[in-house]
């Protein structure tokens, strides 16, 4: 048994509870799911149930669980999914117990605020220098968890180490395809959840579902423009961290970030509640992106002025109806 790999997951909320019990399964992992709350953590050890994150789904027996930074210490394999805006504080916290072999992976979805950096950069910052991979793909958290077939993207810089991450991480539900372009990847994570608020906008605000189908295809436009200029290649942005996690998102109810936008498209308050909506983030931090790098992101400007009260849902969609016609 002490031969396995060991994995490693940072953030015991739906997303890392998720990966730590789908690797658990497939049982040539040692998995610990390292959560910040002691009394969390304990209670999961001995009732294997994690109401707040994934009510009703039964944690494996063989996950282990801690609240000491020091249980990272022996991991090959460590999984950051934590938020966005707590990837370089938990870096910072949990980097001094890495392993100095340790392949590090972030899984979350968006750019660091006051910096706009992919969050491999922001691990790699934080981390001297190591080297960090990302996963991002379609896939919610109790699907995954419960063993319902799902595919997402790995990236790493380095092609071999990508293939080992795939290999070693994937299951026989949970499949994972290998990748070196971190940039595509990892803003396919952050702008579909923009364009996911956007489908919610367009559903609360009753625009149809012809407008819905116009956004999630001018959207990808936009994802592909931003991808190329900052290096990344266009057919990430056709694949599942692009394209596939932007069809999931943008038509499920299960999506947070597309049920902020119904909220925000009814005008039932700004929206704001207790839940994660990473794309409401997102949305400045790649609208300001999109104007420093020079590249035009139509809709994820209005979703950022929506959001900040900037604009109304008329005149954004007067906006983006009445721009200069060109061809697709
Ligand atoms: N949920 C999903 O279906 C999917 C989510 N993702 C992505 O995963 C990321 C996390 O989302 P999700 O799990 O859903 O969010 P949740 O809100 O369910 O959980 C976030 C967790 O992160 C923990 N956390 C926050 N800050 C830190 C920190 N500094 N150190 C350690 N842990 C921390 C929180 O701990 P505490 O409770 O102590 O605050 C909480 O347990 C997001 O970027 C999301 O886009 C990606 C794919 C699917
Ligand atoms: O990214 C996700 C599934 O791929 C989860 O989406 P939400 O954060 O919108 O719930």
């Amino acid at each position: 048994m002490s031969g396995r790999t060991r994995v490693v997951v940072i953030g015991a909320g739906a997303f890392g509870t998720a990966l730590a019990t789908v690797m658990t399964l497939q049982g040539n992992l040692k998995v610990t799911l390292i959560g910040r709350n002691p009394a969390l953590m304990s209670d999961l050890r001995d009732v294997r149930i994690h109401d707040g994150a994934l009510p009703g789904v039964p944690l494996p027996d063989a996950l282990g669980f801690s609240a000491e930074p020091d249980a990272i210490a022996e991991a090959g394999f460590v999984l950051f999914a934590m938020p966005s805006q707590a990837q370089a504080d938990a870096a910072r916290y949990y980097g001094p117990y890495l392993a100095q072999d340790a392949t590090v992976v972030s899984c979350a979805k968006g750019l660091e605020r006051s910096t706009a950096a992919l969050l491999t950069d922001v691990l790699e910052r934080e981390l001297d220098g190591r080297s960090a991979a990302a996963l991002s793909g379609p896939g919610f958290a109790a699907d995954i968890a419960r063993g319902l077939p799902t595919a997402m993207t790995i990236a790493a810089r380095d092609a071999k180490l990508a293939e080992q991450l795939a290999h070693t991480l994937s299951t026989r539900t949970f499949r994972l395809y290998p990748s070196t372009d971190r940039a595509g990847v990892q803003l396919g994570g952050a702008l579909k959840n923009v364009l996911a608020i956007a489908c919610g906008i367009v559903e609360g605000a009753g625009l149809g579902e012809s407008a819905r189908a116009a956004l999630i295809s001018r959207g990808l436009a936009e994802m592909s423009r931003l991808v190329e200029r900052m290096g990344g290649q266009a057919e990430t942005v056709r694949g599942l961290s692009g394209l596939g996690d932007l069809v999931l998102t943008g038509t499920s109810h299960q999506s947070r970030n597309l049920r902020y936008g119904i909220m925000l498209g009814r005008q039932a308050g700004n929206g704001e509640g207790d839940e994660l909506v990473e794309g409401a983030f997102a949305a400045s931090i790649a609208a300001e992106l999109g104007r420093r790098q020079g590249v035009d992101l139509p809709v994820t400007n209005a979703v950022a002025d929506i959001i900040a009260g900037r604009l109304g849902i008329p005149a954004a969609v007067d906006q983006l109806m009445t721009r200069p016609i060109t061809t697709e």
